[in-house]
């Protein structure tokens, strides 16, 4: 333990892709801490660095200066204590549900009854209890998501980083797994980096929004979401929900004149 109380921390974390004359900031002197069993939603217009910071946190990516502490320790890249999960499911055809959630399980070495067992128990909270059999092809996207989803959540991870997940669905389908990943959380707790272009997903499922700006990425405000969990329909529609959305959206869209520089 190095005594860093927060699950991740970004140090004055910078990223340039390329250069000379081809160098492109994409990240500048990030600087943000997130909690453990913390939910951020990360926000901003396109190309402000959201899946730059979240694969240097997954170690995918590495910093050009600053640091990116995990339990206080630098990324030196990925690992079983951090889970991805993409907007493209990225499921492979050629096997089954199951065997696509526990194929993180066998990578690790964990024989074949006990990783069938655990990958039915997370089919199961994902509600795919009856498909862990089925191929993906034979899936709804909703159904594929919840899989991926599925299958992070079977190598408990402590972090979970989610890219766009429900980028691709329907609005329905998005709400009911927003509900589905808030209950989930309500259980296990475990820290949650989620980027979104959603606005009210972003303020739904969230302890705090972290707005980006663009040219170069930067951190532009983090605005509170002041509102009790478990989410409800009721707080989707209440005032107070509305009120912070339209805060996140005059972030994002309007540079509100209270952002940080
Ligand atoms: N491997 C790379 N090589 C060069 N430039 C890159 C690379 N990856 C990202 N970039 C650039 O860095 C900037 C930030 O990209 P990033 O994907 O992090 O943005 P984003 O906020 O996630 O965008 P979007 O909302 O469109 O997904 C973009 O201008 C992008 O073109």
């Amino acid at each position: 333990m190095t005594g860093d109380p927060h699950k991740i921390s970004f140090r004055n974390v910078s990223k340039v892709f390329g250069e000379g004359a081809n160098a492109f900031t994409a990240l500048k002197n990030l600087n943000l801490d997130i909690a453990d069993g913390e939910i951020v939603t990360v926000v901003g217009p396109s190309g402000c660095g959201k899946s730059t910071a979240m694969n240097i946190v997954a170690g995918l990516t590495e910093v050009s200066a600053g640091e990116c502490l995990v339990d206080g320790h630098p990324v030196s890249g990925p690992g079983p204590d951090r889970g991805v999960i993409f907007q493209q499911y990225a499921l492979f055809p050629w096997l089954t549900v199951r065997e696509n959630v526990a194929f993180g399980l066998m990578l690790q070495g964990m024989d074949k009854q006990e990783r069938n067992a655990r990958a039915d128990h997370y089919l199961e909270l994902v509600g795919l209890g009856d498909f862990g059999d089925a191929y993906p092809k034979t899936l709804s996207g909703g159904m594929k998501q919840r899989c991926a989803i599925a299958r992070a959540y079977a190598v408990n991870p402590s972090v979970l980083l989610m890219d766009e997940p429900f980028g691709a669905l329907d609005a329905l389908t998005r709400v009911r797994l927003q509900d589905q990943l808030l209950d989930t959380w309500s259980k296990d707790r475990r820290t949650v980096m989620f980027i979104t272009h959603d606005v009210d997903e972003a303020v739904y499922i969230a302890h705090r929004v972290i707005v980006l700006a663009a040219r170069p990425g930067r951190l532009q405000q983090i605005i509170d979401v002041d509102l009790p969990f478990p989410r409800t329909e009721d707080i989707r529609l209440s005032p107070e929900f509305t009120a912070i959305r339209n805060q996140v959206w005059r972030a994002v869209y309007h540079r509100d004149e209270t952002a940080a520089a």
